[in-house]
């Protein structure tokens, strides 16, 4: 079909149209873009002139607010039209370029010819508006193309199925207008395009797989149907491109009711966030909102803790092997992340029920005015079936009547006085204007100046008391920090409430460390979720309705305990998870069955739709690479790489670091001169990564280092902590030091895969004198050692 000449020139001619139609289109809209511009600076330079000002009376104030409403309304009327229309004409833009990547011609059963249907990443009418020269690539007839090779083939119109035959599947390359390959697919779609869209360089930005969506990934794209769709899949098998493909279906599917901000995804780290941004305004939507679970977290964890970044819990995990405590921090991570310390909070939240509620008294000048004592012997004086947050609320109410009560009798205080004195003339104006305004002045008389004095001395209490009002509104004087300290405090506590063998070994010495850390006025992260499960079952869960969809990358790196509370935070969402538990690099996740997120997640809805993908195939990294990296696994890992060729991996030892940097320079310049736009070199820990990238910055290697913080990243050579990779990709990758002093512990193992996964088309990775053990399993016909 390729050489077909003939058909090449009649696509090419279709195109020719439909491009010409489309800049047809884009040179009207221009114009009304341009109208839509100067109607808006006109009424911003007119508006004042459009309203007529009157604030004489009321009737005339609420006249003048009216035309000022209206007035504005025609503006953001015109600004939303502007907006719309800027949309559009990217959206044709994209499309003048590039106006198709497909075509199905498709017979539905009982007719005898088919039209051939043209797909988009949106769709574009000619100008009658009536027919259809490209479809959108999430039109329902659009699915065929991604499920179905030639021959009998069905999808889901809103009227229900339809059945037929598929004649034609067809696929463009179209660039800068011109069909520069065309294929008709036979086995599978798009192993021509994928191979050539693959074997590109890394971009430092996502891009949308709309041409060559895989059909295991599409099933995940258009699920409707699930209120929890997990995808669990291979490094590099499409996840996040298929959440966010799965973002622009959802979007285009409901679009009468489903907002971008109506979506939120937690991503790993800044730098993913900025990496997948690009995608959807790629697709011509707007983007959906994203954080990070820490990020969330800062909000109800407040700010009377200085809360612990995951990563700085990860380099700690990493780097202080030798410090005492080191592993009852690790089983205290642990037991933190698993559902059994959920159950102990909730045993302990029935015991606070009923005491052991601590709370701060309220102090006023230096004086307690309502003691801590008090408020909490009103707390349980309420009826004990009320629940906590109901009960707060009544006693909310209870001081702040005590805080009026006080205020009338500092009224007289003679601090008043002095601060009386000391009000600007503006208030004494202001208060004279309100007191003749009410007739309470009768001019001169000595109440006159009894009154005056009276509100004047409001004025002053009110200013001080305003604050401690909102502190008990906000219920700052439940004392979380010290609630969640008692836990741990008395470690028998929790041996009342639930038995010995379901706390973890070590939970004398979790206690203690705990305790440390929160005298410290520190949180540490496997707290964090905890503490805020604790504080809104405390004081009320303060729910999302708004989201519709959370979707959850990376999702291996979050504990039960998380998902748990992310269910309860967003109660009429819908969730789409996405991970891969190879991946797993936090300390939570890498034993016990109890920890894995996956297997939690099963029960998370319960009785309710749940779905779970499998995603095997590799599409990232040549099948040289997914061999090599396939090995690093335990046995049993079902990796299937797509049929992509390159080098083979490489696996250096070296005697000793100087040599290692000599080596890792001398494959810089190789990998340069071959090409490479984003070259990385990871390390384990950011320290290490600092200590690289000044090494190569002494060499004369320009690197771009990347911390925590860092939320984009540029092409050339990076200098990166494993950890933080996630996610992201480069053509080559350089592991600056496998030996098994750096990888030799159960996680470690999975932070080394992870590591190594990111390579698209060159993998080295050297190591001082011993291997990791986890590298000893890689067969030695997959790499070569020089
Ligand atoms: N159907 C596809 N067509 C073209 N490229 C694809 C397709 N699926 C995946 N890719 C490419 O493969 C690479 C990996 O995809 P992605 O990052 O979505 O995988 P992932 O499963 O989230 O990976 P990881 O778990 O390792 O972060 C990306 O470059 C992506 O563009």
């Amino acid at each position: 079909m390729e050489n077909d000449a003939q058909e090449w020139k009649e696509e090419q001619l279709r195109v020719d149209r439909v491009v010409g139609e489309v800049s047809r289109q884009i040179a009207i809209l221009r114009q009304r873009v341009e109208g839509i511009q100067s109607d808006i600076v006109d009424i911003r330079r007119d508006f004042w002139e459009e309203v007529t000002v009157n604030f004489e009376d009321r009737a005339e104030a609420a006249e003048t607010m009216a035309s000022i409403r209206q007035q504005a309304e025609v503006l953001s009327e015109q600004e939303r039209s502007h907006q719309n229309a800027r949309q559009q004409l990217k959206t044709l833009m994209r499309l003048v370029q590039s106006p198709y990547f497909g075509r199905i011609d498709f017979r539905a059963d009982g007719e005898t010819s088919s039209e051939p249907v043209y797909l988009g990443i949106s769709s574009f009418a000619d100008s009658s508006g009536d027919n259809f020269l490209v479809h959108d690539w999430r039109a329902p007839i659009s699915s065929l193309y991604y499920d179905y090779v030639p021959g009998p083939a069905e999808y889901t119109a809103p009227d229900g199925i339809i059945q037929g035959t598929l004649d034609v599947k067809r696929q463009y390359l179209i660039k800068n207008s011109r069909i520069l390959s065309m294929f008709d697919t036979g086995v599978t779609i798009g192993d021509e395009l994928l191979q050539e869209v693959l074997g590109q360089h890394a971009d430092t930005q996502m891009k949308s797989i709309v041409a060559t969506i895989q059909r295991e990934q599409n099933a995940v794209i258009r699920d409707t149907l699930h209120r929890l769709v997990i995808v669990e899949g291979a490094a590099g098998s499409g996840k996040t491109s298929a959440a966010m493909q799965r973002i622009a279906y959802l979007l285009y599917r409901y679009r009468e009711h489903l907002k971008a901000n109506q979506v939120v995804m937690f991503s790993p780290n800044p730098l993913f966030s900025s990496y997948v941004a690009t995608v959807l305004p790629e697709l011509g939507e707007e983007n959906m909102n994203q954080t990070t679970f820490p990020d969330y977290l800062q909000g109800p964890v407040g700010h009377m803790l200085s809360l612990e970044d995951p990563f700085e819990q990860m380099e700690t995990i990493l780097t202080d092997i030798d410090s005492p405590g080191y592993s009852a921090r690790i089983e205290g991570i642990r037991y933190k992340a698993g559902l059994a310390f959920k159950d102990l909070i909730d045993k302990y939240l029935g015991w606070l029920s009923t005491d052991g509620l601590i709370f701060r008294g309220l102090k006023f000048r230096g004086k307690v005015i309502v003691s801590g004592k008090r408020i909490k012997r009103q707390f349980y004086s309420y009826d004990a079936s009320v629940s906590i947050p109901n009960r707060l609320r009544f006693l909310s109410q209870w001081i702040l009547e005590e805080l009026k009560s006080e205020a009338t009798r500092q009224k007289s205080q003679k601090w008043v006085e002095e601060e009386i004195e000391l009000l600007d003339s503006d208030t004494y104006h202001k208060v004279f204007t309100r007191l003749t305004r009410r007739g309470q002045f009768t001019q001169g008389s000595f109440e006159d100046a009894a009154r005056e004095r009276d509100t004047l001395a409001e004025i002053v209490i009110d200013k001080h008391f305003r604050r401690l009002r909102k502190a008990v509104k906000e219920l700052r004087y439940v004392d979380v920090p010290a609630v969640y300290r008692q836990m741990f405090r008395n470690s028998e506590i929790a041996l009342r409430l639930v038995k010995k063998v379901d706390l973890p070994p070590l939970w004398h010495d979790i206690c203690a460390q705990t305790v440390a850390f929160l005298d410290n006025k520190r949180l540490t992260y496997e707290d964090a979720t905890p503490y805020v499960y604790l504080r809104e079952r405390l004081e009320g869960i303060r729910v999302n309705n708004a989201i519709r969809h959370v979707f959850i990358d990376e999702a291996q790196d979050y504990s039960p305990f998380q998902f748990a509370c992310i269910k309860q935070l967003f109660p009429h969402a819908r969730l789409t998870v996405l991970g891969d538990r190879n991946q797993a690099i936090h300390v939570h996740a890498s034993i016990g069955e109890q920890s894995n997120a996956f297997a939690s997640l099963l029960t998370l809805y319960q009785g309710q739709a749940t779905e779970t993908y499998r995603f095997s195939k590799s599409y990232r990294s040549t099948e040289q690479i997914v061999l090599f990296t396939k090995g690093i696994l335990a046995q049993g890992a079902t990796i299937d790489a797509f049929h992509r060729e390159g080098r083979k991996p490489s696996l250096v030892a070296v005697p000793d670091r100087y040599e290692l940097m000599r080596q890792v320079i001398q494959r810089i310049r190789e990998l340069q001169e071959r090409q490479h736009r984003t070259i990385a070199v990871v390390c384990k820990t950011q320290a290490e990564s600092k200590e690289v990238h000044l090494d190569l910055k002494a060499f004369d290697v320009q690197t771009n280092l990347i911390d925590r913080s860092t939320s984009r990243y540029q092409s050339g050579v990076t200098v990166i902590p494993a950890y933080l990779a996630k996610g992201v990709e480069f053509d080559a990758v350089i592991l600056f030091d496998a030996s098994e002093k750096e990888y030799s512990r159960a996680h470690e193992q999975k932070l080394l895969y992870t590591a190594c996964t990111r390579a698209m088309h060159e993998l080295h990775v050297y190591y001082i004198e011993k291997m990791s053990p986890f590298l000893r399993g890689v067969s030695e016909s997959t790499y070569v050692t020089e």
